[in-house]
């Protein structure tokens, strides 16, 4: 049986200092990030995943976006090297926590960067931005990674947010979505649907057409209804003051046999 396990981590106290490089900063309610957190486990939970918890990182300002962390395809889980050094930290917890759910662990090395935020995978193409976060040999090192697994890695310039996924996710046809002043080169995807908000831009697939999205993206929710999809919203106001999405606090292991 495929699992259906979502790997998630507990906002740190020190949410508040987390990084922003593309948006001004703003005060973040950390009591009512924890709350939006909660919620955001629940949409999962009640659309058929099991939430497996990360030891908390109360020391990592920006743990709660998981996804930046770790890489899985098949089994196999490339445990990321973040370009920020402030989140390096992050990683040895994520580590523990794939390694005891069944995967096969590997690693991206000094002097490679990546953060799973720069990762789409759609099908067994897995496009990865190169942007301010992920470097030329880190992309190397994920093609070296993957590419034996039946992977085909594509590499995309990102230069006008923090991640690839911050700029494009996937519909479940794998049509991808973008807010296009925001995507460097649409083109470069074989179907591309406009969205008109930066937030729409980024859905979880949740599975039976259902898609996890920012209740700050009501329009590309709109549309995407209208085109047979069925948005769930989750109001992440306080992580999205760093840059946070929908997307990156999560990390779905879809293909892991157990
Ligand atoms: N994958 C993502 O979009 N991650 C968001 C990370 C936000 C965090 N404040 C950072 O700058 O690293």
């Amino acid at each position: 049986m495929p699992s259906q396990k979502a790997l998630i981590r507990r906002p740190s106290p020190r949410l508040a200092e987390g990084l922003v490089t593309h948006i001004e900063r703003a005060k973040v309610d950390v009591g009512l990030a924890v709350e939006q957190w909660e919620a955001y486990a629940e949409a999962l939970r009640a659309n058929g995943w099991e939430t497996v918890e990360v030891d908390p990182a109360d020391d990592c300002p920006d743990s709660v976006f998981v996804e930046d962390t770790v890489v899985v395809f098949r089994n196999v889980a490339l445990i990321a090297r973040p370009g920020a050094e402030s989140r390096r930290g992050e990683t040895a917890g994520v580590e523990e926590a794939v390694a005891r759910l069944g995967c096969s662990v590997n690693w991206i090395w000094e002097p490679g960067t990546l953060d799973g935020g720069d990762i789409l995978k759609v099908g067994d193409t897995v496009y990865v931005g190169r942007g301010g976060r992920t470097n030329a040999a880190g992309v190397q090192q994920l093609r070296e990674a993957f590419e034996p697994l039946g992977a085909r890695v594509v590499a995309v310039p990102v230069s006008k947010v923090l991640h690839l996924k911050s700029a494009v996710t996937a519909l479940p046809d794998g049509t991808v979505i973008g807010h296009e002043p925001l995507v460097d080169t649409p083109s470069l995807f074989p179907r591309f649907l406009p969205v008109p908000e930066e937030s729409g831009a980024h859905v979880v697939l949740l599975g039976g057409g259902r898609l996890l999205m920012a209740a700050s993206a009501p329009k590309t929710a709109e549309l995407l209804a209208d085109l047979g999809h069925e948005p769930v919203l989750v109001d992440i106001s306080e992580l999205e003051k760093l840059e946070g999405c929908v997307t990156c606090l999560s990390v779905r292991l879809r293909e892991l046999y157990i």
